[in-house]
């Protein structure tokens, strides 16, 4: 299978650049309709798919992303390598406005998403004690850097329900009792869910303010964020350009991404729910 790059833009990221043969494309999903179109193309001669997870215009919340459609979108036109791109607020004072962080962790917070393809008559039970693809977060820390941002390797990432920003006791809890680095809204369960699907995923979290702790910043406020977004999208776009270049030939998975199903389903054969396997085409007709 020929490696593919599929890129879920966060706030801020609504296309990217330099895609030769660009076209918007539609794609109907058994779960629903994906966030938008998705923008497919060749870059450095790496087939490529984006797709803005809010939609061109900014038009889902974080609650509403059909995060299931996204990623069975992505499957469905043969990814096989997802890069999240998330604004983000920090929990450490080295962790600055503009920088970036290959999150390797989660802690999922969120209580109001759909968080599995699979349920009732199509039983499976993935691991994501390690959420995030070694492989591709490197490649995204390598083409960060020589895009020139302040990159840095590994953090965990909250995932909050939102769309309301963190209270001061939430924000203290989270850095100073959890061991949280970055906060966001919109990882969970969208990395889950590329698991399931046997993608490799990695999130580049773009830190665009210092949430609500710190004593020097004050409470986050949308206008702050926006400021920084515009910059941070710019760097996003360049990170994406060279990382076609750092990943080689596609090959399985050194971390299993990939096969992350071949023992993870539960029912019987003959007790699956016809209609929820029909379902799965995309995402596991590799073993069902
Ligand atoms: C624009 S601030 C809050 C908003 O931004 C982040 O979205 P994304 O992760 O898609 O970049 C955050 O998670 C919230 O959804
Ligand atoms: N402080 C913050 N909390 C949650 N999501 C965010 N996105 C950007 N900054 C954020």
């Amino acid at each position: 299978m020929a490696r593919m790059i599929g890129v879920i833009g966060g706030s801020g990221v609504y296309d990217i650049d330099g895609l030769e043969d660009a076209k918007w494309q539609a794609i109907e999903t058994p779960w629903g309709t994906p966030s938008d179109e998705v923008l497919t193309g060749t870059l450095n001669g790496v087939a490529m798919a984006f797709l803005p997870r809010h939609g061109r215009g900014h038009v889902h919340s974080p609650s509403t992303v059909p995060y299931r459609a996204n990623i069975d979108a992505l499957k469905r036109l043969g990814v096989t390598d997802v890069v999240s791109v998330s604004a983000c607020g920090s929990f450490r004072e080295e962790l600055a406005p503009g920088d970036f962080v290959v999150v390797d962790q989660f802690i999922d917070r969120t209580f109001a998403r759909e968080k599995s393809f699979f349920g009732t008559g199509c039983v499976a039970h993935v691991s994501v004690a390690h959420p995030t693809c070694p492989r591709l977060s490197a490649a995204c820390l390598a083409a960060g850097r020589e895009a020139g941002v302040t990159m840095h390797d590994g953090g965990t990432y909250l995932a909050m329900e939102g769309p309301q920003f963190s209270s001061l006791a939430e924000s203290k809890l989270y850095r100073e009792v959890w061991g949280c680095d970055v906060i966001g809204m919109t990882n969970m369960p969208e990395a889950k869910l590329a698991r399931e699907a046997e993608l490799c995923y990695a999130s580049v979290a773009m830190i665009t303010d210092y949430d609500s702790w710190h004593p020097d910043h004050g409470a986050v406020e949308i206008t702050d964020i926006i400021a920084t977004l515009t910059g941070n999208a710019d760097k996003a776009r360049s990170l994406i350009t060279l990382l076609a270049a750092k990943l080689g030939a596609h090959e399985p998975c050194a971390d299993g991404c990939d096969r992350a199903l071949e023992y993870a389903i539960m029912t019987a054969p003959e007790k699956r729910d016809p209609a929820l396997v029909a379902k799965l085409d995309a995402i596991a007709g590799r073993v069902l």
